[in-house]
């Protein structure tokens, strides 16, 4: 088993425990000791009721024990015993609720402080990291890996402890008879070693349920995701019978691991009267013990098998969940690998100052994955402050990749780009921290991307997740600008309608109006639009690039637009076909070079809209 992974886990829980976990331990501990001394109490005990003369057994501190009895009178001697023992249960059951609270203050504060561990973990990790991984995935690890290691943790010092818990109540019984306790010991040990199929079993099953569970939550998202997709086009039927397959096969790991889990417990019942009756036939037919002894074998036999049962079950759930600690530690290890921000920066508001001169990229090299072709090929531009630029390509040509890199989202393979002449993001790294860094840098630019997001929340909540401290007025106004006002107006609770899952209460073109708004309350140094007039009708669409134009002057406006018609006033166009920056310059005069593939881009687009126009009438 991979110890290191549970070892990890443990250091984790020191450290978020502290001398609390010592005071725990110590606690199960005492709880253990005070058990043990009961078992102690029943040889005196025994001996009052004239079973078992203990002096006849030479039993090391038994008869110490049983010393202070002798100033006793006879007839208080076994109420005393029976005091003394319903005294000390009554203690060991006090420490026991005291320590029970303890132990889930801390394992609940240490699944609260792996939950966030998690979720900062992602929150800090760069977007090529995103780039890479599922969604789904962060959701099946937050949602059922988690709590699996946390059990596990729970598990593996639950083992510990019953292990300590075992061995004190081993050193009692050894006191009491050795021969017997080593014989305990010994048909233990051998039980525990044939089991050890029962642990891979069990580790295997984990091993399923991690990749059932994976396959759950990343298949339930992705119908969720898609559900326009799948009723739309009638695929619910498909849809249920594999969602009840993967059910059905959770459902049956679940049971084999229940059925491998009893089938140990039966082994160790089954040993467990073979043993003991084996004992007694041997202790009073082949040793000829007395019948007093007889009883101490049932006692110590009682005490000590049930330990070894519990020690082998938890060992088999603790690798059942060993899958789910290597799933965490892996995510925990890729998350501190993209980590491109601590929490010390994002308490820093140490906002990068307002781009007085511009953007710069330098030789720009980008590849997604293991991809042979680039994304961007090396691309040398330079989008001055405040003014306009268009991004204008085919399909795939690189666009929305340029933007990422231009923010510092993603790092180029190579090459550099500046902001007001300093580094932003290198091939070599980042600028560092402090109000030079991408991130500094990005809360100062106002991203609306192709899929406008909308979070579950009223319009109103949207508006002031990017600008907290927005008045009603400046609402109004950014939603004057996004030509929303009016269909804002009519909405039944105006700024605090619910506007629903990913803002599915409106229409696309509202959706992206509404980002259109967030955007500009944020008053951003740079505003980026990626295709975000794409869902609007032309009266609209004209009523923003009226609103855009009054913005030119005021900040860097960058857009990225198919209709080319949307463009006309920006002050340059880049054109981007297969990663290449091909063609550099004004609107007018790229319009101009009819055979150029802006050129061409155009002469289609007003061609092909005519055609429509003309077959529509
Ligand atoms: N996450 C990704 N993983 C792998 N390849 C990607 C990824 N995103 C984009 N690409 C590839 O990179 C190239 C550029 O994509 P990009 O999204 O930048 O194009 P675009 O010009 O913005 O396209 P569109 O106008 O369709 O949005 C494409 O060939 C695309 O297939």
């Amino acid at each position: 088993m991979e110890l290191a992974q549970i070892y990890l886990f443990i250091r984790k829980l020191h450290h978020f425990a502290g001398v609390k976990l010592y005071i725990s331990f110590i606690g199960m501990l005492l709880c253990s000791g005070l058990e043990g001394v009961s078992i102690l109490l029943l040889a005196p005990m025994l001996n009052v009721l004239g079973l078992f003369d203990s002096t006849s057994y030479q039993i090391p501190y038994i008869s110490s024990l049983a010393a202070p009895l002798s100033h006793v009178s006879e007839d208080y001697r076994l109420p005393l015993l029976l005091a003394l023992f319903v005294l000390l249960i009554m203690i060991k059951t006090y420490l026991d609720r005291v320590f029970a609270i303890m132990d889930a203050r801390i394992e609940q504060g240490f699944y609260r402080q792996l939950q966030l561990e998690v979720y900062q973990g992602l929150m800090l990790s760069n977007w090529s990291f995103f780039l890479r991984k599922r969604k789904a995935d962060f959701i099946h690890i937050a949602t059922s890996e988690l709590p699996r290691v946390n059990y596990g943790v729970y598990q593996s010092l639950n083992l510990f402890a019953t292990f300590l818990f075992t061995i004190v109540q081993v050193g009692i019984a050894w006191m009491l008879s050795p021969s017997l306790t080593g014989g305990v010991l010994l048909c233990g040990i051998l039980l525990a070693l044939y089991s050890r199929t029962f642990v891979k079993k069990s580790r295997r099953l984990g091993e399923e349920a991690t990749k059932l569970y994976q396959q759950y939550y990343a298949g339930m998202t992705d119908h969720l995701n898609g559900m326009k997709d799948i009723k739309s086009n009638g695929m619910e039927e498909k849809h249920i019978s594999w969602f009840r397959s993967v059910c059905e096969r959770i459902e049956n790991n679940s049971i084999v691991f229940t059925r491998v889990q009893t089938t140990s417990g039966v082994y160790y019942k089954l040993a467990s009267s073979l043993l003991l009756a084996g004992f007694i036939y041997m202790a009073y037919a082949v040793l000829k013990v007395e019948p007093a002894k007889l009883i101490l074998i049932s006692v110590i036999f009682s005490r000590l098998w049930p330990k070894f049962a519990t020690l082998q079950s938890s060992w088999e759930r603790l690798a059942q969940s060993l899958p789910a600690f290597t799933t965490l530690a892996n995510l925990l290890k890729e998350c501190e690998a993209a980590k491109e921000l601590t929490l010390a920066d994002l308490h820093l508001d140490d906002k990068a100052p307002r781009m007085t001169q511009g953007i710069e990229c330098r030789g720009l090299y980008y590849r997604y994955g293991d991809n042979k072709t680039y994304a961007l090929d090396n691309i040398n531009l330079y989008i001055p402050a405040n003014s306009m630029t268009a991004i204008v390509g085919k399909s795939g040509a690189g666009k929305s990749t340029l933007i990422d890199t231009l923010i510092g989202m993603v790092k180029p393979e190579r090459g550099e780009v500046r902001i007001d002449g300093r580094p932003l993001i290198s091939a070599e790294g980042e600028s560092g921290n402090g109000n030079g860094s991408p991130f500094a840098f990005r809360q100062t630019v106002s991203y609306v991307s192709q899929e406008p997001f909308l979070f579950h929340a009223t319009l109103r909540e949207n508006l002031l997740i990017a600008a907290p401290d927005a008045s009603e007025a400046q609402m109004w106004e950014a939603l004057k600008f996004a030509a929303s006002e009016e269909f804002v107006r009519r909405l039944p609770q105006g700024l605090d309608t619910e506007l629903g899952d990913r803002g599915i209460r409106l229409s696309g073109g509202e959706r992206q109006r509404i980002v259109l708004a967030r955007a500009i309350l944020r008053k951003p140094s740079v505003l980026i639009l990626d295709e975000a007039t794409s869902s609007l009708d032309s009266e609209n669409e004209a009523h923003i690039q009226a609103a855009l134009e009054k913005l030119k002057g005021s900040m860097t406006i960058i857009v990225i637009a198919h209709r080319l018609s949307t463009i006309r006033h920006v002050d340059q166009v880049l054109v981007l076909e297969q990663g290449r920056l091909i063609r550099q310059g004004g609107y007018q005069q790229l319009a101009a070079e009819s055979d150029s593939v802006f050129g061409k881009l155009l002469s289609y687009q007003q061609t092909g809209y005519a055609a429509a126009s003309v077959s529509s009438q």
